[in-house]
């Protein structure tokens, strides 16, 4: 009837888990496994059955009374009545029937105790199993500390641990009430297991505290590098944006040195530009001095001494030689007439010229300033050295530069009661050279007009003409094609000016009634 009564409590047992997953005894749903339930139950009956007040019911044949069932779990008992099918009135006396069968019944309960025993065996072995897992759970979780699957995992354990352990402390509670059984070897080797697995739970349960302690002390670790990581972030972009500052900074400043150093480089240029306008303007003098030195020897032939007046500068103009006064002179001629943007002027060598245009003051040096009640007589008188310096060899260009209308062919030719430069220059040279000269004279006269070269002296219409570098040594430019006219005496010098002038384009401008359209070059090769 026990075990008939165990089937139906197992039976009835599993159908719950079954159909609800969740003990009915332990009130901790999901956390028991419910084999360990039923294990319990198995228990508590063998305790009963192996209690005296179980084995006077055995032997008497009747129900215990009061009829109570097998200890729950967790020690309580119930009050529940037995099942009524049992037919036994308690306090009852046996029958002879019954007291006739009862070695049969106890050899039949020694059996059934001997398979209960087996079956406990059993289920010891299979919670040994689960410890193990367990542990092997827990080496898993060693490895992976930190993560939180792992976390949820090692909770989950322990409530398993927690399970297993009620369990084996209620297994332990009642081996010990079952008090001295028959001497097998058995139960003691399931104490002793019993003691071992207690040890290896609290063993992990030890290691499970351990992994909990480092996983914290790791989070602790974990925080302190992502506040580390952060601070290294920010000082890492202040850095970069401070560089970046120095960097735009240096740029600038780099960009002001390179314009600075460019036009430093525009100076040196035009330094060297007239530095190499200077060597070659000294190179043409001094080849000029020597030409006109070599001819001087070779015209009063070897040995012989100079003509007394070649030895010094031409007459009329005594102690003026033009390398005493450079190679490029600037003088200034001021039209008669008062200009707006003139403010004061200083006549004389070294004059000066202040103006002042659009409300800013410039003030002019210059090698000389006439003023403008200055006579042609007095502007040629400064210039004939320079005109006489071409009889001992040297190159001269004399040339007027200014605003339309300013005097520039006033101060050249100027009108026939009061010549200019060039006729004055012309009256020079042919006086010097005097009547038994040994000079050949040549003219030639071109005008640059519209970028177009035309021969102002050419016997038929003017003709365009080209310019081209001339062989080295005979002059630099040239003007292939123009006419070079000897010049016997002044006089026809005068007619052929006279000519070439008519030749000129002319126009009216704003400014000037008779303006000379061209440019016009007069060249008096001696
Ligand atoms: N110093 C001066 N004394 C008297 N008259 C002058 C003087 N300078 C210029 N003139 C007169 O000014 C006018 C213009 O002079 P001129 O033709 O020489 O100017 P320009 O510079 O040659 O002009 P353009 O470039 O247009 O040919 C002329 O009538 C000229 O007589």
């Amino acid at each position: 009837e026990a075990l008939l009564r165990l089937a139906e409590f197992l039976s009835v047992q599993l159908g719950a888990e079954e159909s609800c997953g969740s003990p009915a005894d332990l009130g901790q749903s999901g956390e028991v496994p419910p084999l360990l339930t039923v294990t319990s139950q198995l228990l508590a009956l063998l305790a009963w059955l192996r209690s005296p007040r179980g084995r006077q019911a055995l032997l008497q044949g009747t129900q215990p009374a009061p009829r109570v069932r097998p200890p729950t779990p967790d020690g309580s008992t119930s009050q529940e009545e037995s099942p009524s099918h049992l037919g036994a009135v308690p306090g009852e006396p046996l029958g002879d029937e019954a007291q006739g069968q009862q070695p049969l019944q106890l050899e039949d309960d020694q059996r059934e105790w001997q398979r209960l025993e087996q079956l406990i065996l059993g289920q010891l072995e299979e919670l040994k199993q689960q410890l193990e897992q367990q542990e092997e759970e827990l080496g898993r979780l060693r490895l992976g500390v930190g993560a939180t699957d792992s976390e949820k995992r090692v909770q989950h354990l322990t409530l398993e641990n927690e399970a297993l352990k009620q369990s084996l402390s209620l297994m332990r509670d009642l081996l010990l009430h079952w008090g001295p059984g028959p001497p097998t070897r058995a139960p003691q080797e399931e104490a002793e297991a019993l003691v071992e697995l207690q040890g290896r739970l609290q063993e992990a349960q030890d290691t499970t505290e351990a992994l909990r302690a480092q996983l914290g002390v790791q989070e602790v670790q974990l925080q302190g590098l992502q506040g580390a990581l952060q601070q290294l972030q920010q000082e890492t972009e202040q850095n970069c944006r401070r560089e970046l500052l120095q960097m735009h900074g240096q740029l600038a400043g780099l960009r002001a040195r390179m314009a600075s150093l460019r036009q430093g480089c525009g100076d040196l240029r035009g330094l060297v530009s007239t530095f190499t306008q200077s060597c070659q303007g000294s190179l043409s003098e001094a080849r000029g001095q020597v030409s006109w030195a070599l001819g001087a020897l070779s015209s009063g032939g070897p040995g012989t001494q100079l003509p007394e007046g070649q030895q010094g500068p031409p007459a009329g103009c005594p102690g003026r030689l033009p390398e005493l006064k450079g190679n490029i002179r600037v003088l200034c001629r001021l039209r008669p007439g008062t200009s707006s943007s003139l403010v004061s002027v200083e006549p004389g060598p070294g004059g000066t010229v202040t103006t002042c245009y659009r409300g800013r003051h410039r003030r002019f040096r210059l090698d000389w300033v006439f003023p403008p009640d200055a006579s042609q007589e007095e502007v040629f008188r400064e210039l004939e050295p320079a005109v006489l310096s071409c009889l001992r060899g040297y190159s001269v260009c004399i040339f007027t530069y200014g605003q339309t209308g300013t005097g520039k062919t006033y101060s050249m030719e100027g009108p026939p009661e009061d010549p200019g430069i060039v006729p004055r220059a012309l009256q020079s040279l042919f006086r010097e050279m005097g009547a038994g000269r040994q000079h050949r004279v040549t003219l030639s006269m071109v005008e640059i007009y519209n970028e177009a070269v035309r021969d102002l002296l050419a016997p038929g219409p003017p003709e365009r003409l080209a310019v081209r570098q001339g062989p080295e040594g005979q002059g630099g430019i040239q003007v292939a094609g123009l006419t070079h006219w000897d010049v016997p005496n002044l006089e026809t010098l005068h007619q052929m000016l006279k000519l070439g002038r008519s030749n000129r384009a002319t126009a009216a401008t704003a400014m000037n009634q008779r303006s000379s359209r061209s440019h016009a070059l007069v060249t008096l090769t001696l």
